[in-house]
């Protein structure tokens, strides 16, 4: 399914009103190999939802966020698609899939069907849901689209607050972090990144009742393109060394650079 370039419905999370019953605004669905994290290389099916409750300045989904297009699919249709595809793994992704409470109705039923789900998340929002594994990617300050940062077209202004104020939350990513089995898979560019990852780790494996291991903690260098992951990958791959976290390639990006649906 192509990348949608338009809105066909109002989604309710957009609008602030009530979600619409039976569906999800789904800004793509595709096939490719997970290229993030633990399971990356594995075949594994995209739906990507639209809308999100954060706007990183390098976010390399831009179309479900600061610009969101959708399609709005009922679970059937979604499911459909899902089926005609040959992966026993489903990959949950945005934007931010768990603002959507129907994204719920969607693990369940892949998981009544036998299939094993991923969802990329940012961590801000707690659902109760068959997941079989929280992927989980904090957003640091380093994020945040101040007015040097932020897309040059972009309407950055009240995002720049919104996203400072939400971007953590202890409490929640504990509640995830003791419900599902997680990988926490930050965004780093620099070294500049690393005393706030370690602080929240502190934060977090005090808040949490589950211990959280180094090896659950996976850099991911910076870059939407092979250009600027040329320039980030090596530098963060040290730091992952000589902290004894994990590194995480971005596979699709060397694979298939930015293109659509990869
Ligand atoms: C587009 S996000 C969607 C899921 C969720 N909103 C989140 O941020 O985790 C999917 C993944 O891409 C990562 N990502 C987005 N833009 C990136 C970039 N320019 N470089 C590296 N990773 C990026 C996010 O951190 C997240 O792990
Ligand atoms: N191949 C591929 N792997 C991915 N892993 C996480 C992705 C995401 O955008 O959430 C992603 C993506 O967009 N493409
Ligand atoms: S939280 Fe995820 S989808 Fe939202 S702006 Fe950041 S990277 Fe993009
Ligand atoms: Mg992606």
């Amino acid at each position: 399914m192509p990348v949608s370039d338009s809105v066909d419905r109002e989604s309710g999370t957009e609008t602030g009103g009530e979600e619409t019953p039976d569906g999800l605004p789904i800004n793509e669905l595709f096939h490719s190999l997970q290229g993030e994290g633990t399971l990356a290389g594995v075949p594994s099916t995209f739906v990507r939802t639209s809308g999100c409750n954060l706007r990183c300045w390098f976010c390399d989904s831009y179309h479900t966020s600061w610009e969101p297009t959708h399609a709005w699919l009922g679970l059937e249709e979604i499911l459909a698609e899902i089926g005609t595809r040959d992966a026993d793994h489903v990959v949950l992704t945005g934007g931010e899939p768990l603002l959507h409470q129907e994204s719920v109705d969607l693990l369940e039923a892949l998981d009544e069907r036998g299939y094993h789900t991923t969802v990329e998340t940012n961590g801000t929002i707690y659902r109760d849901a068959p997941i079989d594994l929280a992927s989980i990617s904090p957003k640091l300050e380093s994020s945040t689209p101040t007015p040097e940062r932020a897309p040059a077209d972009a309407d950055a202004g009240e995002w720049e607050t919104r996203h400072e104020r939400d971007r953590i939350d202890v409490d929640t990513l504990a509640r995830l972090v003791e419900t599902y089995d997680v990988q926490l898979k930050f965004v780093v560019t620099d070294g500049d990144d690393m005393p706030e990852i370690l602080e929240l780790l502190d934060d977090l494996r005090d808040a949490a009742a589950v211990p959280i291991r180094d090896d659950d903690v996976l850099l991911m260098p910076e870059g939407a393109t092979r250009e600027r992951l040329a320039e980030t990958r090596t530098r963060v791959a040290d730091l992952a060394m000589e902290h004894g976290f994990r590194y995480t390639p971005r596979l699709h990006v060397d694979l298939w650079n930015d293109a659509p649906e990869t």
